[in-house]
């Protein structure tokens, strides 16, 4: 029986040569095989080079995770422009947060008075980001550009350094509110924690190294029960993960004033309101269900007593903002090293005379011409503290800080400003 080489290939008198052109073949398909092998083995390396490179790009957050939204010669001329300074012995402030609340009224306000300044802003979704967007084109149409970035990017804000010798850091970026720590805790330890030392390294680093000011926040007081609070007093009962990570950069700016001669000034904000601010934020919302006829929550503390805050109107704020910049000292590190002992300070900014939730409503409905639908409950066990009160007296020696604005008189200017941006006529909305 013929082997099937055999019938695919019948013995001849010219067998020799077809014999030959068969070990050809079989030498060829070898090594055909061989190649494929290399080739499928390059691809599997291509591969793995590739993923790995794309896993780099992932973890790290300090560089290409971030890259797209900023750079360019248009983008660093926006930059250099707005940075320059206008009026003899000004600064020029990097504002981390520069679309957000109190961000923007600073920039504003540094603007106005021939002050250079860069805004810094991630535009997260934590609140309605078209708020964050509008806030942006009120700083454009003042001359202030806010680069779109986020203060994890360390090659951005190496760029940024590059590009302008910023004399002074604002840092007001922050992951705010006391009760959604509990519902996303990791965005308080990017922002709050990983955020800050990132700022941090970048300011140690520059040369020369800037003066900063940032914001901390009344909540580091915590259980505290001694009142009005001062800056003396105990800061080591939070009672929110939110007050944990403003009492963490306290000790972690330490750290970079102690190692690296950065000078740093703390500010504890007693909740800020005013035209522009946070829609998270107790006003703002009531403000916003008071109009649509919705119930709001009047939280109670222990015994059915009623919270209270330390409400600070933004303007006022604002002059804290700038006294503390104009009062900073210098830093003296060059280089990444201490040359010498440099300022830290902290201070509260709040207004000193506490005021009641209920009492709050009360004034929100006068304005707005309409009951609200109140809803009394316990307060939930969620990181909220029954009171904040503010010593202001080493602001005022220090900084020449006053605040002048009542929570009447604030919550005026608030409702006035929301009736518009929000497009309401004479309390009711325009179509
Ligand atoms: O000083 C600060 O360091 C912080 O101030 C602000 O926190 P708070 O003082 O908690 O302000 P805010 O939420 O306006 O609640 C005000 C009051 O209304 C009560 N409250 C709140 C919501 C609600 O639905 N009902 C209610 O009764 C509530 O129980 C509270 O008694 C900033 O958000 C925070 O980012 C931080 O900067």
């Amino acid at each position: 029986m013929p082997s099937l080489e055999e019938e695919l290939f019948p013995s001849t008198p010219g067998k020799f040569k077809i014999d030959r052109a068969h070990s050809m073949n079989r030498q060829f398909h070898r090594c055909f095989a061989s190649t494929s092998t290399m080739f499928l083995w390059a691809l599997f390396l291509i591969a793995l080079t590739a993923s790995y490179l794309s896993f780099q790009s992932f973890v790290d957050t300090g560089s290409k995770y971030f890259a797209a939204s900023w750079g360019g010669l248009q983008w660093e001329k926006q930059v250099r422009v707005s940075s320059q300074i206008r009026r003899s012995g000004g600064m020029s402030v990097l504002v981390t947060g520069g679309a957000g609340f109190v961000g923007t009224h600073v920039s504003l306000a540094l603007k106005r008075r021939g002050d250079g300044v860069v805004g810094l802003d991630n535009f997260n979704n934590y609140y309605d980001p078209s708020l964050k967007k509008a806030r942006r084109a009120l700083l454009e149409s003042h001359g202030v550009f806010v680069v779109e970035g986020d203060i994890n990017d360390s090659r951005l804000l190496e760029k940024l350094f590059d590009i302008v010798a910023f004399t002074h850091v604002m840092h007001l970026a922050a992951q705010a509110g006391v009760r959604y720590a509990m519902e996303n805790p990791n965005s308080y330890v990017h922002s709050n924690i990983a955020g800050l030392v990132s700022l941090l390294e970048a300011c140690k680093s520059a040369n020369p190294q800037p003066s900063v000011v940032w914001a901390s926040s009344s909540s580091v007081y915590g259980l505290n029960e001694k009142v009005p609070f001062s800056e003396s007093d105990r800061t080591d009962q939070p009672a929110s993960l939110y007050a944990a990570t403003k009492k963490a950069g306290e000790e972690i700016t330490h750290t970079y004033n102690h190692i690296y001669g950065l000078s740093i000034t703390g500010l504890r904000f007693f909740t800020v309101y005013g035209p522009w601010g946070r829609p998270d934020m107790a006003y703002f919302s009531f403000t916003r269900n008071i109009l649509q006829g919705k119930p709001i929550k009047i939280y109670r503390g222990k015994n059915r007593v009623d919270l209270a805050r330390d409400f600070t109107y933004v303007d006022d704020i604002v002059k804290g903002c700038l006294g503390s910049l104009d009062t900073s000292g210098k830093s003296t590190g060059s280089g990444g090293k201490k040359r010498g002992p440099a300022p830290y300070r902290i201070f509260n900014l709040g207004n000193t005379s506490p005021v009641t939730v209920p009492t709050l409503v009360s004034i929100l409905e006068r304005y707005l011409k309409t009951k609200a639908k109140r809803n009394l409950v316990d307060m939930p066990g969620n990181g909220d503290v029954p009171f904040t009160h503010a010593n202001i007296s080493l602001a005022r020696s220090e900084l020449g800080y006053k605040p002048t604005t009542d929570l009447q008189t604030g919550l005026k200017k608030f409702v006035r400003w929301y009736l518009s941006y929000y497009g309401y006529n004479h309390g009711k909305p325009v179509n």
